[in-house]
Order: C-alpha cells, then structure tokens, then sequence
C-alpha cells in the first residue's frame, strides 16, 4: 500500500500518480488533497508519512509544488526517509543508499511522464544495505 499526499500545488501529479498506480495494480491510500483549492502541505506531508512511519503504508509518495516544503514535513515524522528526487538517478540512490521510504515529487517541475520513472525507480529499487545500513541506522538513533 503506498501513501499518497500533497497539497494544491501538487494535486495535478498526485492525480496522475493514482491513475498510473490503479493502471499497473498498486494499490494506495490516498491522504489528499482532493481538489486545487488552496491548502497546507504540512497537514499532507504529515498524515501520509504517519501511515508510513505506523506501518499502515510501506511507502509513500508526496507531492508540492517544489516539492521542499512536504518532503521537509514528513521528515518530521520519526521512521521516515522522505527524499525529493527531480531526476531518475536520484530517485535509484535514494534508494540503494538511504533506504528512502518517501518519495518528494515537484509538481510545479516534474511532467507527468518524467514522474512516472522516478515513480517506478522509487518501488522497484532495492536498498544496498552494506555501509549504507550504519549510516541508515545512524539517522534513525
Ligand atoms: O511548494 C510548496 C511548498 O514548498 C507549496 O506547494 C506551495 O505552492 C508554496 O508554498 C507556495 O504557496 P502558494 O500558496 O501556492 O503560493
């Protein structure tokens, strides 16, 4: 199950993102928004990375329109590793590297199909453990 959220200016690609999962059979909970009505993004970044950090969820994604503002509030939410990733790569190492458990999405920057790989890259990625697990660990003591 991945979470989803954003606020109004990440409602368009968060939309895009749901029909894209609903199309390859991933399910997901969807935190909202639910229109382009002006709104919070710290009340959206926060109730998906709570259903992450509870285990309600096992990923989450979340979408602003930098995408910095709603990555910055899941990360308040202890157990979660929201990364904000504009690019294929970044989303593969966050990853391999960070064990990231969130996904931060620019809907204001990233298309819709550019989206949809870094999507992909976030779930099908594994994390490489290794090093990688002492500072993973290091992050969350
Ligand atoms: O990008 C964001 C936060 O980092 C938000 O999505 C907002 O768009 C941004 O804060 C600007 O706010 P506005 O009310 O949309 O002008």
């Amino acid at each position: 199950m991945i979470a989803l959220g954003s606020d109004h200016g990440g409602y368009s690609l968060k939309e895009h993102i749901k029909a894209y999962l609903e199309a390859k059979g991933i399910a997901f909970k969807d935190f909202g928004t639910h229109s382009t009505d002006s709104c919070d993004y710290p009340e959206f970044g926060r109730a998906a990375a709570e259903a992450v950090a509870s285990g309600e969820c096992e990923r989450g994604i979340v979408v602003c329109t930098t995408g910095i503002g709603i990555s910055i509030a899941a990360n308040k939410v202890h157990g979660v590793r929201c990364a904000l990733c504009r690019d294929l790569l970044s989303a593969q190492l966050t990853r391999r590297h960070n064990n990231a458990n969130m996904l931060a999405l620019a809907g204001g920057f990233t298309g819709p199909f550019e989206a949809e790989h870094i999507v992909d890259a976030f779930l099908t990625t594994a994390f490489e453990g290794g090093r990688h697990e002492r500072r993973v660990n290091a992050i969350e003591e």
